[in-house]
């Protein structure tokens, strides 16, 4: 028999092909192989087994070794026709060589409707992973489907089963979708790649319970679930959305060792999206059309820019002077304080908040992947903005892209707003030194 195409297209083949070197590279392009065996003899005519990677396969003197991920499978079958052939005389066995080959099994349903080309190319560019299957996790994965944001999503969490029913369930539904490919796994081996990788694993409040009660339980799940991330995806932004999400943030970006532009708080971007539709019914316009800000703690000590808000560049300060004041007639003020309970009321109401924070991590991971420059108040390392002097995560508005966060909008704050704004950096600064990390 002669060798097949392989000289043409594995040029290495033709330099081990006297049979003597010990480890030859096969083959590493995309496709099927056939791999044949030779022995000393030459070549055995029949084929010893299909593979279907795309990775390297290498041959020593006794084993076909696996690398990259030469599926198990394969592997086992090599060698189980190792051992059985010629009475099995591996030393005699000297190299495995690849054919590619594009046709699929004749007998395969797949092969008779559609004389494949080439294998699709996987493509990893927009590939998300959400840790944390709960109510939030799942309604972001939820929303960024169904939006068609990542056509590449991961699921990681500590429960098999539930995993496997989260990922079934979605993919029940990549009718309506499109066709996306959804993984489930507790090996974060899965998330390799990410370009986002979106933690939202953790325990939540309890009714009457803060964000920051939360604290040093959810800052020991970081220390498990940040390495994994980092050595599987060390390009990628974390969006950390468990809470408390500010400290969290700091937390995840020392363990991580990333540049603080790669970790992100999802910080007030919920708070702003629902300051402004609490705006926005009061005038009844959409909340679109309201340009308003919430900064700082993604909680209690947030600081509302009431100086900034404005509609079509009509800054409603002008028309009342007091907005947002405690000397406000109108009690614009209220709002803000509405927007502080949001999360304790909707709380009490059904166990969790998750829709809106769902929708919110959404937006954020748009711009990220879509490299879009577009402004979010996300929580980031604010320290030396504002006459903030701790080093503290809280949000600012701040532009997202490929890379993170891009920059941070230089707001121009009142007084009051500048102290609120270090207040709350104090006390992130506290919680941080309370941390053990
Ligand atoms: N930043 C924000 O705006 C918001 C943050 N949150 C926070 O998000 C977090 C999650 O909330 P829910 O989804 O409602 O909680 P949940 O209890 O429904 O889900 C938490 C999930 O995390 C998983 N988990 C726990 N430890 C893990 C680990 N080591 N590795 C992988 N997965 C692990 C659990 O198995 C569970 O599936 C909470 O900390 C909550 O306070 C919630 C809403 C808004
Ligand atoms: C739970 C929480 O952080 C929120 O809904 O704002």
């Amino acid at each position: 028999m002669s060798i097949p195409n392989v000289h043409r297209l594995i040029p290495k083949f033709l330099r081990v092909n006297g049979l003597t070197a010990n480890s030859n590279e096969l083959s590493h392009n995309y496709g099927t192989y056939k791999i044949y065996s030779i022995n000393e003899h030459g070549p055995f005519s029949e084929k010893i087994g299909d593979f279907e990677d795309e990775n390297y396969l290498y041959m020593n003197e006794k084993n076909l070794v696996r690398h990259k991920s030469l599926n198990n499978e394969s592997q086992s079958y090599a060698k189980r026709y190792y051992s059985t052939k010629e009475g099995s005389k591996p030393n005699k066995l000297l190299h495995i060589y690849g054919r590619r080959c594009y046709a699929t099994k004749p007998e395969n349903v797949k092969g008779k409707l559609m004389h494949e080309i080439q294998k699709p190319i996987e493509t990893f560019d927009d590939k998300v992973t959400v840790v944390g299957i709960g109510a939030v996790g799942m309604a972001c994965a939820f929303s960024i489907l169904s939006q068609g944001i990542s056509n590449n999503l991961v699921l990681i969490d500590m429960f098999e089963n539930k995993l496997e029913g989260e990922m079934m369930d979605l993919q029940h539904g990549s009718l309506f979708l499109k066709d996306p490919k959804i993984t489930a796994s507790t090996d974060y081996a899965v998330s390799a790649g990410s370009r986002v990788c979106v933690v939202t694993a953790g325990v939540r409040q309890k009714d009457n319970e803060s964000r920051t009660d939360l604290l040093q339980r959810n800052a020991d799940l970081m220390k498990n679930i940040i390495p994994h991330l980092v050595e599987y995806s060390p390009n990628a932004v974390l969006l950390i959305v468990s809470n408390p999400c500010d400290v969290l943030s700091y937390v995840a970006w020392k363990i991580s060792g990333f540049p603080m532009t790669r970790i992100i708080g999802s910080g007030t971007n919920l708070d702003t999206s629902r300051f402004r539709y609490m705006i926005a019914n009061r005038l009844n316009i959409a909340p679109a059309s309201v340009h308003a800000w919430i900064i700082g703690e993604h909680g209690d000590t947030s600081v509302a820019v009431w100086s900034a808000l404005n509609v079509a560049g009509v800054r409603l300060r002008d028309i009342n002077p007091k907005i947002g004041t405690r000397e406000d007639p109108d009690r614009w003020e209220d709002i803000h304080k509405e927007v502080v309970l949001s999360a304790y009321n909707v709380i009490k109401k059904k166990g969790y908040t998750n829709w809106a924070i769902g929708l919110s991590v959404t937006s954020m991971v748009h711009s990220i992947l879509k490299n879009m420059n577009s402004v979010h108040a996300v929580s980031t390392l604010i320290k030396g903005l504002h006459g903030v002097k701790e080093e503290v995560y809280l949000s600012l508005p701040c532009t997202l892209g490929q890379r993170g966060v891009l920059g941070v909008i230089q707001q121009v704050l009142t007084p009051t707003e500048r102290e609120a704004l270090q207040k709350s950096a104090r006390i992130m600064a506290e919680l941080i030194k309370g941390v053990h990390i």
